[in-house]
């Protein structure tokens, strides 16, 4: 193959490992048509609860003045992002009051970040142990993806429960926790500061966005708040999809569906992010930079007892543009027991999954990833 030359070098020892098979290749094409994954003004929500409650997490108050407004535009808002999750599991918000700048910021920090030498960053790598930092050889279903990423966490630290019993159908975990740390690199300037404020402006857009969410499946806005309060597994990401040569044969993020409860996205102009769509047709998320892209996770899926599914996506690389995109994925405690919520399960509705705890999974999961163990864990295996 010819065109491996063209590899980084760091990747072209191991470039039959990026190569998918034939039938999971983009060269299968997606359809970016008419048919587009909504578009929503989040303005009806700031209009409602005013700039002094939206800006703060007084949860409470929130749910109370969402759940008793009758303005129409607030019900209309709710019905399209119920709409949505419904059709899509995918939407995009604009009017979300994150302030410009610190995306702009972020995203001149993540370039400058990813141009320095490797061994520069893999001081700051991740490994079995660390969980959150630089990494340039993820798997998604046991192909390596085409990117560079790196993660840091909400609160400064993940927390996993210490062990867990291979066999994910025991759910066995220790009760003890291990705890991994932010790492920063010492370059380029600025760096840590712009992705924690950019964090805290993503992470509160999604708490009202959880609320939202929940609303539109008829249950009360602050439902699971308390699962993301103090401790939570909120990660956000740096996502860097150099040029590819192979761009035909290899995926930037192969195809999968977020674990997590939802997912909120900043992407630039260049596009490749696909999500497939129910009748199994992959459809382009057109960029738009004023708007984060939003998709419920694998925890949705099994809170609305399967009202709203975790959707596939994946993400096509260029031949002749890089890529860069910044996902938060917004995680809850891991003592957080993940099951139908009992307001949605009744004799005729019975629940479509048993409980789970989201420490094991998380846990079970990363095992997976660096051991190439097969098949990962999924909620499937919790089902009903
Ligand atoms: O970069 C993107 O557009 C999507 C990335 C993604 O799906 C992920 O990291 O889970
Ligand atoms: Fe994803």
């Amino acid at each position: 193959m010819g065109r491996i030359a063209n590899f980084p070098s760091s990747w072209s020892k191991d470039a039959e490992a990026f190569v998918l098979s034939s039938e999971h290749r983009p060269s299968s094409g997606a359809d970016s048509g008419d048919d587009d994954v909504p578009v929503i003004s989040l303005k009806p929500l700031f209009d409602a609860l005013g700039a002094e409650l939206a800006k703060g997490s007084d949860w409470a108050a929130i749910s109370a003045k969402v759940e008793q407004s009758e303005d129409s535009a607030l019900r209309s808002l709710v019905e399209a992002i119920g709409n949505a999750c419904a059709e899509w599991g995918f939407f995009q918000v604009i009017d979300h009051e994150v302030p410009r700048e610190l995306l702009h910021k972020v995203k001149d920090v993540a370039k400058e970040f990813f141009t320095l030498p490797v061994e520069e960053k893999k001081k700051i790598g991740r490994s079995f142990d660390r969980h959150l930092g630089y990494n340039d050889s993820e798997l998604t279903k046991n192909t390596r993806d085409w990117k560079e990423i790196f993660d840091w966490a909400a609160i400064g630290y993940m927390e996993m429960p210490e062990t867990v019993e291979s066999d994910y159908r025991s759910g066995k975990y220790s009760k003890t926790t291990v705890k991994s740390y932010n790492q920063w690199p010492e370059k380029p300037e600025g760096f840590r500061d712009a992705c924690e404020e950019y964090t805290a402006a993503v992470v509160h857009l999604a708490s009202l966005l959880l609320g939202l969410i929940t609303v539109s499946l008829g249950l009360p806005f602050n439902l699971f708040h308390h699962c993301f309060d103090t401790e939570n597994t909120i990660r956000a990401r740096l996502n860097y999809y150099p040029q590819c040569p192979l761009a035909d044969m290899v995926c930037g993020v192969n195809r999968h569906v977020d674990s997590g409860a939802l997912t909120v996205l900043a992407q630039d102009d260049v596009g490749g992010l696909q999500v497939k769509r129910k009748d199994g047709q992959w459809i382009a998320i057109r960029p738009c930079e004023e708007a984060f892209v939003v998709n419920v996770g694998a925890i949705f899926q099994v809170w609305s007892n399967d009202k709203y599914c975790g959707v596939e996506h994946r993400v096509v690389v260029n031949e002749t543009r890089e890529r860069f995109s910044i996902p938060v994925f917004f995680d809850p405690d891991i003592r957080t027991d993940v099951s139908p919520a009992p307001q949605l399960v009744d004799e005729t509705h019975p629940a479509h999954y048993q409980s789970y705890n989201w420490g094991f999974f998380r846990r079970t999961r990363n095992n997976g990833n660096f051991k190439q163990l097969g098949e990962n864990i999924q909620i499937y295996h919790y089902a009903i």
